[in-house]
């Protein structure tokens, strides 16, 4: 299966002919060169598949080909389904093993045969088993003498028995169970004909919270009336049965072209097979064929739908939790900013939440299950819990417990925090957003410094109520830096640089790291508005100290980009050069700054410069309102304009306007003449 780098195996299996007598010549041909090749005679098309079983396959032959190879998958976590389609009478019970077989060992089906594998091994998992069957449109329990029908919600259907099994003689227990349950009746063709699809599933719960289960579908046959001489119930029964496999045949050929709607609905079958017949699980068909002459239609219909499912690519994806590991990292660095507003609905947010909760969730039961250790590089980062303690550290339930309450108080806590960050209302159109995309401008600015105070608060406070009661008498806990690290960078690209380096601090010392920012261009500088930081001289002293050893490391002090000081005679000015080096200068002369420039060029500024200036600062700092009191300004481009400003700054010059997707020169043009700017 893997060697083909295809997750949808298909198998054709040709049925022997029992009746040695009876046989004759045969409409199927196969020739096995590089690849398994079915040519049927007098028709025009060649069937190419992953395997196709000749008469003399044995079913050990069938299981190493089919279902061993899923075992580990499930193991892995993957959903796997494996089904058995085919002509009433072609041996597709026979294949699966669902009817007790006379001689146990050699025609032992793929159910006994997977059951005695997933025990051979030591277990990593719980296994529990469950079958129901598909009568009539009606979901049945096998594994009860109930026979009421069973509800189906959405895809899933509710209450039946999952029955946990030990060894795989229990399992089969049930399976036996199941089999007399299940509805069968005689046909002309086959003496004991499944009248019902059955689903025997096997649901693998391993210990580390990854739930996977192995479907083992034994459809019943596809059935032409004539043929199997129906009549009556038996007559319904086929139409339902015909009906559940036509719909299982819309839904691969769905899923084979890519279709946007996958018809599951349809019947009862597929329903409830959504969740395993789909793109993101590994699935194998054996097709049950019989090479006679006379089934040569029913043959040629069952290798149709083989190669329909054949054509489907698949990408099966883990039932495992979500877990931040370096490939999601990457993925957020590659992350483009400007998706987010897209991104920030109400669902994404709760699946971020869901899934981030999750993966902390997962950490904090295998540190439960598990000892603790000190986690110790970014490579031990998804299993690291989130609070650590000195290792050999024996805790009493009552401390395990207080333990485990501080942790999910703090998930919890942190997924609302998260959640409040992204729900940042903006005040732009999804239009205006779309068309800024294009121009693919910053990020619109978020509030990480919040995030951060809060964060850090409630990491603080969190621990020091728990503390008090039973911990801080154990043990001083460390916080995993690494892990809030990853908590604060859960959807900032920019701080992922920071988690390289991976260290372990005491709680008392803890600090959230900051965010160092990157060079910005003019544009981006002026996200944040306030550019400037005055301070009164009797503050002058202690600010200048702490911002000067406080600038290198915080971005939040590297945004104002200057802090002036405002004093009756003398004044001094910070700037911070792109270098992130500070500069005092003593500007008691006023001639020499650049501020005093402007003010002395204001003074002579010609009314027409005014006014000019009047539409700049409108444009810069004006609401939508007085926006839109600008002539050839409707509330649109109003909006346009507070959403550009907001993001990328503020407009140098009346010209700049030009730089607002979809504002051409002669608009900007337009705007000027319209607004007297000359
Ligand atoms: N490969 C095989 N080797 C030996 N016996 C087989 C083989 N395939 C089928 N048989 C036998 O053929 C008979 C019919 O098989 P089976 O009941 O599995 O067919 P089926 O496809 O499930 O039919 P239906 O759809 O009516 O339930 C059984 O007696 C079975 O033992």
């Amino acid at each position: 299966m893997s060697k083909k780098n295809n997750f949808v195996n298909v198998s054709i299996r040709i049925k022997p002919a029992l009746n040695k007598n009876l046989s004759k010549s045969s409409c199927l041909h196969v020739l096995k060169d590089n690849l398994p090749v079915l040519i049927v005679s007098d028709r025009p098309q060649t069937y190419v598949f992953d395997n196709i079983f000749t008469e003399d396959a044995n079913q050990e032959i069938i299981y190493n080909n089919t279902v061993k190879p899923l075992i580990q998958h499930v193991k892995n976590g993957y959903n796997c389904t494996i089904f058995t389609y085919g002509q009433t009478g072609t041996g597709k019970s026979y294949t699966m093993g669902t009817f007790s077989q006379p001689n146990r060992d050699e025609n032992e089906g793929l159910i006994p045969r997977t059951l005695a594998s997933l025990f051979e091994e030591e277990n990593e998992c719980e296994i529990s088993v469950s079958f129901i069957e598909i009568y009539n449109e009606k979901v049945y329990d096998l594994l009860t003498n109930n026979k009421s029908p069973l509800i189906v919600k959405g895809f899933k259907v509710c209450n039946f028995n999952n029955q946990r099994v030990f060894t795989p003689q229990e399992a089969m227990h049930f399976l036996n169970m199941g089999n007399t349950n299940r509805h069968t009746g005689e046909t002309k063709q086959n003496t004991k004909s499944s009248r019902s699809h059955a689903i025997f599933t096997i649901h693998c719960n391993s210990f580390n919270g990854i739930n996977a289960k192995l479907n083992l579908v034994d459809l019943a046959g596809c059935e032409s009336v004539k043929k199997t001489g129906t009549q009556g119930n038996s007559f319904f029964e086929g139409v339902n049965i015909n009906k559940g496999l036509l719909s299982i045949g819309q839904v691969m050929s769905a899923l084979s072209l890519d279709a946007s709607y996958i018809p599951y609905r349809q019947s009862v079958l597929t329903t409830i097979l959504q969740d395993s017949l789909n793109k993101r699980n590994y699935v194998s068909l054996i097709s049950c064929v019989s090479s006679l002459p006379e089934d040569v239609n029913e043959t040629v219909q069952t290798l149709e739908f083989a190669y329909r499912v054949k054509k489907i690519k698949s990408k099966p994806r883990s039932n495992e939790p979500f877990l931040l590991n370096k490939n999601e990292i990457s993925f957020s660095k590659s992350y483009t900013p400007f998706k987010r507003p897209y991104m920030t609905s109400n669902s994404l947010v709760s699946t971020k939440k869901n899934r981030f909760c999750a993966s902390l969730g997962t950490i904090s039961d295998q540190y439960k299950n598990s000892t603790i250790e000190s986690p110790k590089s970014v490579s031990s980062l998804s299993t690291s819990p989130i609070i650590c303690y000195p290792s050999q550290q024996s805790f009493s339930p009552v401390i395990k417990k207080y333990i485990n309450a501080m942790e999910s108080s703090i998930i919890t806590k942190l997924g609302s925090v998260i959640e409040k960050s992204l729900l940042k209302p903006r005040r732009s159109s999804r239009k205006s957003i779309k068309i800024i995309e294009k121009e693919n401008t910053p990020s619109p600015k978020y509030s990480w410094n919040q995030i951060q105070s809060e964060v850090t608060k409630l990491v603080k406070t969190e621990i020091q109520q728990f503390s008090v009661q039973s911990i801080r008498a154990t043990s001083s806990p460390i916080i995993n830096e690494t892990t809030l690290k990853r908590v604060l960078s859960y959807d900032s690209p920019d701080l992922n640089k920071d988690m390289v380096e991976s260290k372990e601090v005491n709680y008392n010392e803890f600090k959230i790291p900051s965010i160092p920012l990157k060079k910005k261009k003019y544009n981006e500088i002026s996200m944040n508005p306030r550019r400037s930081l005055r301070l009164s001289l009797k503050d002058c002293s202690n600010t200048i100290d702490s911002f000067v050893e406080t600038s290198s490391k915080s971005p939040v002090k590297k945004n104002r980009r200057s802090i002036r000081l405002t004093e009756k005679q003398e004044k001094t000015q910070i700037f911070i050069n792109e270098n992130s080096k500070i500069n005092i200068i003593n500007i008691s002369n006023t001639s020499k700054t650049p501020r005093t420039k402007s003010k002395l060029k204001r003074k002579t500024c010609s009314p027409l410069t005014a006014h000019n200036k009047h539409v700049l600062n409108i444009l810069n700092k004006g609401s939508l309102k007085q926006l839109e009191g600008l002539h050839s300004v409707g509330i649109k481009t109003a909006q346009q304009i507070l959403l550009y400003r907001n993001l990328k700054g503020s407009f140098f010059k009346i010209e700049d306007l030009n730089q607002i997707p979809g504002w051409s020169e002669k608009k900007v043009k337009n705007f000027m003449v319209q607004n007297f700017i000359i």
